[in-house]
């Protein structure tokens, strides 16, 4: 067993960039969004660094990037409607699972030990998500980036997760690939685990200092 799980009881995993490259799928939505307003696409490379504060900063930040200035609320309101639209309609046509995601939420899951979901993507790409992946049967409970008040890198979705399973944080484990999975961790009092693969805003996740890092799920198990 790998040794951040001794003594851990519950395992929150982040969705984006941990268990599934999503980006070709959302990179799809938002040049849609964008091609829609006749400004010019963004590409995936671009939008692989602006994934993980939720949908509503991701517009945003394309916004920002094609016009070259902040946009104004309503036209981020508006554009995130559009994107929205775009990728209810296609949330799993490219999105694919790392390697070794599926045995390793298996092995969890084998142990008896308490398997949860928390991004900060909205909550209703989850279940299509999962599902189209046939991944969906190992979480005991997950959680949107809207679900609650706050998102990551705020602990309360942590501190949820914990409460409602009644495991103390010390005896939780978040396993996320950036900043704010570690940062969000750590407030909760959870133990951190990093995956380097995912996305990070360009930047290696090992900065943020968590516990430990696995390069494969598959090295949990
Ligand atoms: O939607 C996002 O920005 C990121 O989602 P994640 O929390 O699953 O990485
Ligand atoms: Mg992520």
């Amino acid at each position: 067993m790998h040794p951040s799980l001794q003594d851990i009881r519950l395992v929150a995993f982040d969705l984006d960039g941990t268990l599934i490259d999503s980006v070709p799928d959302l990179a799809a939505a938002v040049d849609a969004m964008l091609v829609g307003q006749r400004l010019a696409p963004v590409g995936e490379a671009k939008v692989r660094d602006w994934v993980g504060n939720g949908s509503h900063k991701l517009v945003e930040r394309a916004l920002a990037c094609v016009l070259g200035e902040a946009p104004d609320t309503a036209r981020v309101t508006a554009s995130h409607d559009g994107f929205l639209r775009a990728y209810h309609a296609a949330p799993c046509e490219r999105t694919r699972a790392y390697p070794g995601v599926s045995e390793a939420l298996g092995s969890l899951e084998a142990r008896g030990i308490i398997v949860t979901l928390v991004t900060n993507k909205p909550a209703a790409f989850i279940d299509p998500i999962l599902e189209a992946l046939g991944l969906r049967r190992y979480f005991r409970m997950t959680l949107g980036g809207d679900s609650l008040a706050e998102k990551k890198p705020h602990p309360a979705p942590l501190l949820h997760l914990a409460a409602q399973f009644g495991v103390a944080p010390a005896q939780c484990l978040m396993v996320g690939d950036s900043r704010h999975d570690v940062e969000a961790g750590k407030r909760a009092g959870f133990r951190t685990l990093a995956v380097p693969y995912g996305y990070n805003h360009g930047e290696p996740v090992v900065s943020s200092r968590p516990d430990g890092v696995v390069e494969s799920l598959g090295e949990l198990v």
